[in-house]
């Protein structure tokens, strides 16, 4: 009746004013750990995770008090989202503390795991900034086997035992939320019943692009590594790809790049010999965000991230985060910035992340969400695909010289498929491979197993040493300790250009997409905002629907931008093998 829902709406009010007293504080101490690690700060973490889950048991206690037929669809869905709690729900405390603890350390080992020269302790490398440079930059096969394997044995076996208790548990955690699995309660976010289904289908459709993509580097890695560690009809060797996980192939450019002579579009070279900060770095992309009308990182913004690794001997996560403190004034990033192109690209994903929380910072603690976590990915790629392009660099003297011919737009078209086209793959597999783990049909037995089965099968790549499972390579991988979901990242990487289509045409822009710059446009960004401001009030359709005027995710746009790339590699190709299973019994030379 009536006064029912009067009474919830009374309730939800004060969980309102609740939340932001008591998320404030435990958000805080978790930054202080995450700029800190020391043992002392990782149990006041766990300590504090403790009490807001005690916290956000009773509210949910309260909650489902209420018989909510006939309630408003917005006091339902309020409701809806205290009645979820994620681990919080567990009936055992002993059990909550368990897996809480269980995160932190797999977070620590990961956050504080390095590669020694010979042994020699203070010779050691950490992954930002020291293996991650060689990744990027060494050419010698050798050399990146060191940092790759060395990488794993560090941080990825290691992580073997805690991870299976961790599974148990979150899986426990997930029955508490009427969920059959982890994996499961992870979808659940999407209330998207066949989530799986549609992720499925938008990779089969770009698959191709990638196999095309997949040929062309291979033959260009041919012509350097040579054909004991290249087979021309197999997978490419994992660890010579200019990334650690393989998951983005951009550092390749000077080997892949179509059309050499032509002025870089990497401004790597320009931040470094301009004197370029982190701080500025992170100045002009809250420029950028400001030119479309969008709202500045406030003062408390400037004063509190940690944008830069400290030199005082602390360790701390490196991983790139943006964080929402829930009180309507405090939020930072965290980041290990390199003076890099990589790194100013994820300046402005970091940075895409905070504008959403400015901008749905008025919508109760409830909603302050992205519509789907897909959408809160997507933010800042958006506008890197507008900072991305040579005429913008060039326009705010990033890039000292520009050419505008077909060549060059090739060579441009390569730059970003290197990103987004070789990352779908990799999006797409590190979920598939965790919904098995918690599902159970990958069993603590078959880990690196079924982790090398779908990195063949999907990326194309082999390890250059044979694996067992006496490995355990997915933990190499932050999200993987970290309980970071990933399939968000595939979904972004296949809206993000739905958005920039639109945005784009919001904008007056009219030439090909992959040349569009939104900057300074009021119309894309006022377009942009009003689905921001949404938060996860309404489903992610309606915010779909907002900005694209219809309400599926659709890989058409991604295909569109990259239609130049896709007929010149289909050209480029036309006597290669296409894919990897050409030579099934063949396995690189040892290193
Ligand atoms: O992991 C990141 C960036 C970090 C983040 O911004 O996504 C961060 C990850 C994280 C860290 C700690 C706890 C939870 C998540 N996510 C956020 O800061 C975040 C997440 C949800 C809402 C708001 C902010 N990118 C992915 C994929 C990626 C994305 C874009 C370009 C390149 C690569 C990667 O590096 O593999
Ligand atoms: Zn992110």
């Amino acid at each position: 009746d009536n006064s029912n829902e009067t009474q919830a709406i009374m309730f939800l009010e004060e969980y309102n004013e609740r939340a932001q007293t008591v998320y404030p504080e435990s958000i805080e101490i978790s930054w202080t750990y995450n700029t800190d690690i020391t043992e002392a700060n990782q149990q006041a973490m766990i300590d504090s995770s403790l009490e807001v889950a005690q916290f956000a048991k009773d509210m949910q206690v309260q909650a489902q008090q209420f018989n909510r037929t006939g309630f408003s669809y917005d006091t339902n869905r309020q409701l809806e989202k205290l009645l979820y709690i994620g681990d919080a729900a567990m009936e055992d405390p002993d059990q909550l503390e368990e897996l809480n603890t269980l995160q932190a350390q797999m977070e620590t080992r990961y956050s504080t795991g390095e590669v020694c020269l010979n042994n020699s302790p203070d010779q050691c490398l950490e992954l930002e900034p020291g293996l991650t440079r060689i990744m990027a930059t060494s050419r010698n096969y050798d050399e990146l086997f060191w940092a790759w394997d060395g990488w794993r044995e560090a941080v990825g076996a290691p992580a073997r035992e805690d991870y299976r208790r961790y599974v148990e548990l979150k899986n426990i955690a997930a029955q508490a939320n009427d969920q059959p699995d982890c994996g499961a309660y992870w979808r659940s976010w999407y209330e998207t019943p066949d989530l799986q289904a549609q992720v499925e289908q938008l990779y089969n459709q770009l698959k191709p692009l990638y196999q095309q993509l997949h040929a062309y580097v291979r033959r260009k890695l041919y012509n350097v590594y040579g054909e004991d560690f290249i087979n021309l009809r197999g997978p490419i060797p994992a660890h010579i790809l200019g990334n650690m996980w393989a998951q983005s192939w951009t550092n390749l450019l000077d080997l892949v790049e179509p059309y050499p002579g032509k002025p870089t579009v990497d401004i790597t070279p320009s931040l470094v010999s301009k004197g370029y900060t982190p701080l500025q770095m992170f100045q002009v992309s809250d420029e950028f965000f400001t030119s479309l009308g969008l709202i500045e990182m406030p003062q408390e913004f400037w004063d509190k991230s940690m944008i830069e690794k400290p030199d005082d001997g602390r360790s701390v996560v490196c991983h790139a985060s943006a964080w929402d403190f829930y009180n309507q004034i405090d939020f930072r990033i965290k980041q290990c910035t390199d003076i890099t192109m990589d790194d100013f690209i994820t300046v402005h994903h970091e940075m895409g992340h905070v504008e959403y929380y400015l901008q749905y910072k008025e919508q109760p603690v409830v909603y302050r969400d992205g519509a789907n976590p897909g959408f809160h990915e997507a933010v800042g790629d958006v506008l890197a695909l507008s900072v991305s392009t040579p005429q913008h660099l060039y326009a705010v003297d990033l890039l000292d010289t520009v050419v505008e011919d077909d060549e060059a737009d090739i060579n441009y078209l390569m730059s970003m498929a290197l990103d987004k086209i070789a990352f779908l793959p990799f999006g797409y597999l590190m979920d598939l491979w965790r919904w098995g783990v918690f599902d159970g049909s990958t069993p603590s037995s078959k880990y690196n197993e079924d982790w090398w089965k779908l990195r063949l099968e999907y990326q194309g790549i082999i390890p250059p040493m044979e694996r067992n499972e006496g490995d355990f390579d997915p933990a190499a991988k932050y999200h993987i300790p970290a309980s970071v979901p990933y399939i968000r990242y595939f979904i972004s990487f296949v809206i993000q250009f739905q958005f920039h289509k639109s945005l784009c045409a919001a904008a007056g822009q009219e030439g090909p997409l992959y040349k569009c710059d939104i900057y300074q446009s009021e119309e894309a960004g006022t377009l942009l905002a009003d689905m921001l401001k949404f938060g996860s009030s309404r489903p992610w359709p309606e915010a779909m629907e907002a900005i694209t005027g219809q309400r599926e995710m659709s890989a058409v746009p991604l295909v569109e931008y990259f239609q130049p790339l896709i007929d010149w590699l289909e050209e480029q190709n036309k006597n290669e093998y296409i894919g990897w299973d050409g030579a099934p019994e063949w396995r690189p030379a040892a290193p």
